[in-house]
């Protein structure tokens, strides 16, 4: 996996930001209810290009989800009193403010699907950021993606990093990363953290009760422990092959954490420990690949492989299988290999952990 990061570059006043998607090694769901979780960037990015405008108009083209909206800055101004401009800290998006969001959503100008929580999202983060300068910045923005939308890759969350780091800079709120003659950049640490905040919100919007893993990969890349909020960066991770498989079966993280709450709350006694047993696997697995990093001999691999399939197994116990994951699980199987989701499973994405050395295909 290629480590990645958020990074923005400046050309002519347009400034074009990317960032990472991800791949969860273990943990996910787990996540949600403050245990650890191992993350990695993947070599698959979202891109944002953001443009000044002079006509006092904004434009919103997402192509990956067949949006494409504009208004009148005039007609957004009414809506900034949902969102007050002293915000010290941030406080997750109130029931009103959505509300108001997608009713508004629903008088924008354009042919695109104009109810798509992502475009809630980016009117959340406009009028969060730009109410801080009082300022509706006049602008135009596309983003594109490489990563399958709702396939467990994190394209929600590396979405909500682009918007935040492109309108935190269009606002002042962090600097323009370019420096003069530099062609590529990356924001300072602080200013890393505070996009990531930021993109945290956008999750939020999007799905519900994010844990906040996903945002922390897509800001900072890399292979990362996350707990509770608190980001321990994995230094030492040997190479590791993963084959990625998308079951192109469509699903909601949004209603699936929702769904593993739900038992949590309906089976306490026997959901928590499959959801503390899921944090040991994380911990397992980070002590297995720091051994590797000095000694990659193929006993280490068959640990991770156990491991693979313990918390698979745990996944489809808290209800975020699927039979199309099953057959991935199967299939790779017959060939001696070993797989589990990746994100928030009911479909999307499995990972499936290769060996050093030609694939047994
Ligand atoms: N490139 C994009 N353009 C516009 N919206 C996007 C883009 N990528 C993701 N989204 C938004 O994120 C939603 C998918 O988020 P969801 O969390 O369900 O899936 P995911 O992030 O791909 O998977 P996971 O959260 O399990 O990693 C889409 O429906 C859309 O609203
Ligand atoms: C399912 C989940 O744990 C990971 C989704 O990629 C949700 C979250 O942590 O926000
Ligand atoms: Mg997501």
């Amino acid at each position: 996996m290629e480590a990645g990061d958020i990074q923005g570059e400046m050309l002519n006043k347009t400034l074009v930001v990317s960032a990472p998607g991800k791949v969860i090694l273990h943990g996910e769901h787990a996540v949600v209810h403050g245990k650890a979780a191992l993350a990695v960037a993947l070599n698959l990015r979202t891109f944002l290009r953001m443009s000044p405008r002079d006509d006092g108009k904004i434009f919103l083209q997402l192509p990956n989800i067949g949006v494409k909206l504009w208004w009148d800055l005039v007609q957004l101004q009414p809506l900034l009193d949902a969102f007050p401009a002293d915000r010290t800290e941030l406080k997750p998006p109130t029931p009103e403010q959505l509300a108001r969001l997608k009713e508004f959503a629903g008088t924008a100008d354009g042919p695109g699907e104009i109810h798509d929580v992502a475009t809630v999202a980016f009117l959340y983060l406009y009028l969060s950021i730009a109410a801080k300068s009082g300022v509706l910045p006049s602008v135009e923005l596309l983003v594109w993606s490489e990563l399958p939308t709702g396939a467990g890759l994190g394209s929600s969350a590396a979405y909500s990093v682009c918007l935040a780091a492109a309108l935190l800079s269009e606002c002042s709120v962090v600097g323009y990363p370019l420096g003069e003659g530099q062609s590529l950049a990356r924001w300072t640490e602080e200013e890393l953290d505070v996009i990531n905040k930021w993109a945290f919100q956008g999750e939020q919007v999007i799905h519900g009760n994010p844990s906040g893993v996903d945002n922390a990969v897509g800001t900072w890349g890399g292979a990362l422990r996350y707990q509770s909020g608190k980001i321990t960066p994995l230094k030492r991770v040997p190479t590791l092959r993963i084959l990625l498989t998308n079951t192109k079966v469509p699903r909601s993280t949004k209603a699936l954490v929702a769904g593993v709450r739900e038992k949590l709350l309906k089976f306490p006694a026997i959901m928590e420990p499959v959801l503390i047993s899921i944090d040991a696997i994380s911990r397992e697995c980070e002590g297995v690949l720091e051994a590797m990093a000095d000694d990659s001999s193929q006993g280490h691999y068959s640990v991770l492989e156990e491991l693979v399939d313990i918390n698979q197994h745990h996944l489809d116990v808290i209800g975020v299988g699927h039979p199309a994951l099953d057959r991935v699980c199967q299939a790779t199987a017959a060939l001696g290999l070993h797989s589990k989701l990746t994100g928030a499973g009911g479909g999307g994405c499995a990972i499936t952990l290769l060996r050093p050395g030609p694939p047994p295909i």
